[in-house]
């Protein structure tokens, strides 16, 4: 398992080992010690995943505090056009984005601290999406600023939303509640 940091900080891509043999591949997700040794989470009570179609895009989410939450995301069938903003005032990352390719073939993961939204394009015919988070979900904080208020390299203009994702305010109308104290864990 090989943690990379990103140029958002608290944020990694994680690439763990894929054992391929005859019968197919074998993936280990998750282990407590490495995230431990490198100041990571380690507490997911929640696990989930979703099964998009080619077009979908879900996003931008995060939880507010008092619930705000870690995700540990990877796509165990298809791809995924990934992205990441940082809503974390006072950090050095503030308003930037990150984009990264998460696919079934390579394996690879990406941990999202508290304070970045999160959301995904699927380019496959089919994704499949697990998360891992570190606090229960939480309706009344569950929130989201609309997918087309950053300047996101997004390949397709009129992709399939929800309801909810089309009407989350632009970024420009949301107080952002986060802040970044620069002892984030992972740093
Ligand atoms: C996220 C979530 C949703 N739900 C419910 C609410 C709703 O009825 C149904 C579908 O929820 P949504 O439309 O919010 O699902 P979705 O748009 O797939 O939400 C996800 O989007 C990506 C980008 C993320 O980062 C995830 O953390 C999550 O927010 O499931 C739960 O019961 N528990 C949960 O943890």
């Amino acid at each position: 398992m090989q943690l990379h940091k990103t140029r958002i900080p608290g944020c990694f891509t994680i690439q763990p080992l894929l054992f391929k043999d005859e019968r197919g591949v074998f993936v280990k997700t998750f282990r407590s010690d490495v995230f431990a040794e490198n100041h990571l989470e380690t507490h997911f009570p929640e696990q989930y995943y979703s099964i998009s179609r080619q077009g979908v895009l879900r996003g931008l989410h995060f939880q507010i505090p008092p619930r705000e939450h870690t995700k540990l995301v990877y796509c165990v069938s298809g791809k995924v056009m990934d992205v990441i903003v940082d809503l974390r005032r006072g950090s050095p990352a503030f308003g930037n984005f990150e984009v990264f390719e998460l696919s079934a073939e390579e394996g690879n993961m990406i941990y999202i601290p508290p304070g970045l939204a999160h959301g995904f394009y699927v380019t496959s015919e089919r994704a499949i999406l697990v998360y891992n988070v570190s606090s229960l979900y939480s309706p009344e904080h569950d929130c989201g600023i609309h997918w087309r208020s950053i300047d996101l390299p997004w390949p397709n203009q009129n992709p399939i939303l929800s309801e909810r994702d089309g009407a989350f305010p632009h970024v420009s109308n949301f107080s952002s509640p986060f802040s970044f104290e620069g002892g984030e864990k992972g740093k």
